[in-house]
């Protein structure tokens, strides 16, 4: 499939965010690809011999001679895709339980066949914030593509997630509020599409409560356990904001639409078992007991052949992907507009002045 012009920008976003500096010869590569890509073939005066910088840069354009604007997009694409998948599975270490440093927001592990992905935002009650979806992407793609034959999704701290950092929206870039939800929603697409198409079996140990996009999302796991302690909540209405995370197609398809309705539309909180009795839940666990249980039962999974639970994976979902994909693009797009709407301003500043809480 060719790269789009969403896939353009969410690619130049991407690149913003490399931790490693990639060298002279690939930022040139990236360069002559973007010029190409935006502009078509070189059209500036060759630079004088003594302007290293802008002659080396020329040189990089020019050279892709009259490549097409689509090919260099696609290019383009391509390149920061391996970039920051090599950058993300350079720091999925093998061998025991060792904390993968290199990402501010989460703490990374692989040991027994389990890559375990772990918000780490405990003070936040690990609300995600742009960086965070970031790394997340890119800790799922690494998963993916590492050696491990299951990947768990949990919190630190008291909290599971507390959903999408309200302070989030505060970061308004050079081109406004409008530029802000644009970016905003090529995130998210590109945030809930990487669980789309998440390839081995994914579980959500869900340690305490969850609140918005970490709630929606379950409906693309394979497996949700829960604390007690747990709750479920998904206030888009009291926010102003309508569903993500594919829930507007998943949690009728879960639940029933009456269910799903009080959920998504009327934001009532489930508890654990009421999640579990409507199908969101795979198994509610005693808290005193939860993580012993459940690691337990993780264990012997990951044994478990996986090459034939990926294929059984493919074949429970994949009929839903391209579904899931058009549901994704849909929400992310009514969401741009509802970031702009004053009932989503107003509720979010009125947060974020502390007047109110969910
Ligand atoms: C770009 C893609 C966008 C995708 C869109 C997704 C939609 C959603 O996810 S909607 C859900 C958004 N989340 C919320 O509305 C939750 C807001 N938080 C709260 O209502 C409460 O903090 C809480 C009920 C989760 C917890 O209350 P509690 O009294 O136990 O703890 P606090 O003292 O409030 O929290 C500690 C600390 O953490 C800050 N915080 C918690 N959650 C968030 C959040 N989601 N965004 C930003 N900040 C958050 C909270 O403000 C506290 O900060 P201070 O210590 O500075 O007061």
């Amino acid at each position: 499939m060719r790269a789009s012009q969403e896939d353009f920008e969410s690619a130049m976003n991407q690149v913003k965010l490399l931790k490693k500096d990639p060298g002279n010869e690939v930022k040139l590569r990236l360069y002559a690809l973007y010029k190409q890509a935006t502009e078509g073939p070189c059209n500036m005066p060759k630079p004088g011999v003594f302007d290293f910088i802008n002659k080396a840069k020329w040189d990089a354009w020019n050279a892709l001679g009259s490549l097409p604007k689509e090919t260099a997009r696609q290019n383009y694409v391509d390149l920061v895709s391996s970039l920051t998948s090599s950058e993300s599975s350079s720091q999925v270490k093998p061998g025991a339980d060792r904390e993968q440093q290199e990402y501010e927001n989460l703490v990374v592990t692989s040991e027994d066949g389990i890559t375990k992905i772990m918000f780490n935002r405990p003070t936040r009650k690990n609300a995600i914030s742009t960086q965070m979806y970031q790394e997340i992407m890119l800790a799922l793609k690494a998963a993916s593509k590492d050696d491990s034959t299951i990947t768990v999704v949990t919190g630190n701290g008291d909290y599971y997630c507390s959903g999408n950092d309200l302070a989030n929206f505060t970061d308004i870039p050079p081109g406004g509020v409008e530029e802000k939800a644009k970016q905003s929603a090529i995130m998210l697409r590109d945030f809930v599409g990487t669980f789309i198409d998440f390839p081995k079996p994914l579980i959500a140990v869900v340690n305490g409560p969850a609140v918005g996009i970490s709630v929606t999302i379950l409906g693309l796991f394979d497996a949700v356990y829960a604390s007690d302690r747990a709750t479920f909540h998904t206030p888009f209405s009291h926010l102003g904001l309508s569903p993500e995370g594919c829930a507007s197609y998943t949690f009728p398809k879960i639940m029933g639409p009456a269910k799903a309705t009080e959920m998504l539309i009327f934001g009532k909180k489930l508890t654990a078992g009421e999640a579990c009795a409507q199908g969101l839940v795979t198994e509610v666990f005693p808290d005193s007991t939860f993580q012993k249980e459940v690691w337990t039962r993780l264990k012997a999974y990951s044994k478990l052949p996986p090459n034939s639970m990926r294929i059984s994976k493919q074949v429970i979902r994949n009929m839903e992907k391209e579904k899931l994909h058009a549901v994704n693009a849909e929400e992310s797009s009514v969401l741009q507009e509802r970031w702009l709407s004053d009932e989503c301003i107003n509720a979010t500043m009125n947060f974020l002045s502390k007047k109110a809480k969910l």
